[in-house]
């Protein structure tokens, strides 16, 4: 597939039901991972103005859940209608806390506070192609594994969070659905990953009166943040025609770890929240501009396509066996095997010339 429009930006007004913003942002997303597509969904705007909710859901309604339970619901169904294809999901969930990785899912330790977390690193090949150290990936065979996974990385979130701030998200989370999928009889493997991305908001910190733990926060996720906008300004300039050869993805770790979704083989999808109230209207304003940026981004989005090794090893062992018993056959070396089968007398002869 040819270049494509990679990345988009949608604000969602406040009072869009989730349902309506899954349709419209996530399903798509969804769609193109069980083809063969990366797909990034990140939402982005000031702090308390519905991210988390966008995301990952309302606590108290069915109704609110978000993209990420929606989403993990609209791969097993579509699952479930593609007899002829096979698919395996694998789960992982990503915190970015003050600059540092931590792995959500390591289901082996009692989380108590961010410490106990398993720390992972990044790394980046001669490519540029980014990888997780300690990283752990779940396989989900079905919905509610996907779901007990979430809840999870979400209980570890939470316990792990400064209680201090406990109605504020404190990190940047990303968690991925990795989707494997081909056709059954098949070589070809197509192999995507959903990052579903719920970013920390701005933070205004009172000059006194706030500790250094709080400090501390809300300097990296404000840096981070930063970092997000030169690189989505580098990005949009370079689409202009501008000589931008150096992408500054590597001043932070939120943008290494997103660097695939803002300038790679991805189709990403920013969601603006926003919130109406006065008192917030600049804030609101810098997110809509900022989202009128990232809509100027063109990623270039590519099928994940590749012949599977380890199939195409035991698809020509197996034709080996056959050939060989085929050999043995018009040899006439099975003397003790009685009278040929009916199939077999078909497939000799097809082998004669
Ligand atoms: N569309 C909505 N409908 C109903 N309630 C909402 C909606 N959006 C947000 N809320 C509520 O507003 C509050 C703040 O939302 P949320 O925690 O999602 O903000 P946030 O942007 O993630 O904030 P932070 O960056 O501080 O983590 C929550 O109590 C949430 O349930």
């Amino acid at each position: 597939m040819g270049p494509l429009r990679g990345i988009s930006a949608i604000v969602a007004p406040c009072l869009e039901a989730n349902v309506k913003v899954f349709e419209r942002v996530a399903r798509p997303a969804v769609m193109g991972a069980m083809s063969g597509y990366n797909g990034t969904i990140f939402a982005y705007g000031q702090t308390g103005s519905g991210k988390t909710f966008t995301i990952t859901g309302g606590p108290e309604r069915y109704v609110d859940r978000g993209i990420i339970p929606r989403s993990i619901s609209a791969i097993f169904s579509e699952i479930s209608k593609r007899a002829d294809q096979q698919f395996t999901v694998h789960i992982s969930y990503l915190e970015i806390y003050n600059n540092e990785g931590y792995d959500l899912l390591d289901a082996e330790r009692e989380i108590k506070a961010m410490e106990d977390l398993q720390q992972v690193h990044l790394g980046e090949a001669d490519d540029g192609t980014v990888s997780y150290r300690n990283l752990s990936m779940y396989r989900a065979n079905n919905e509610e594994e996907a779901l007990n996974l979430l809840f999870l990385g979400d209980t570890n979130r939470t316990i792990s969070e400064t209680p201090m701030n406990m109605a504020s998200s404190r990190s940047h989370c990303i968690f991925t659905i990795h989707v494997e999928g081909r056709k059954v009889g098949e070589d070809l493997v197509r192999r995507s990953k959903l990052n579903l991305v719920d970013l920390a908001g701005y933070q205004r910190v009172p000059k006194k009166g706030v500790d250094r733990t709080t400090h501390r926060e809300a300097k990296y996720i404000n840096l981070s943040l930063h970092y997000l906008k030169q690189v989505i300004i580098a990005r949009q300039e370079k689409a202009m025609g501008m000589n931008r050869p150096h992408i500054p993805y590597r001043n932070s770790m939120m943008t290494m770890a997103l660097k695939d979704s803002l300038g790679g083989n991805c189709r990403t999808t920013m969601v603006a929240t926003v919130n109406s109230a006065q008192d917030q209207l600049d804030e609101s304003i810098s997110t809509c501009r900022f989202a009128q940026r990232v809509a100027m981004v063109r990623n270039t989005v590519l099928l994940n396509e590749e012949l599977d090794p380890s199939l195409m090893i035991r698809r020509l062992k197996q034709e080996v066996r056959e050939l060989k018993e085929e050999i043995r056959l018009l040899k006439g070396e099975e003397e003790e095997r009685g009278p040929l089968t009916p199939d077999e007398i078909t497939r000799l002869q097809g082998t004669r010339c």
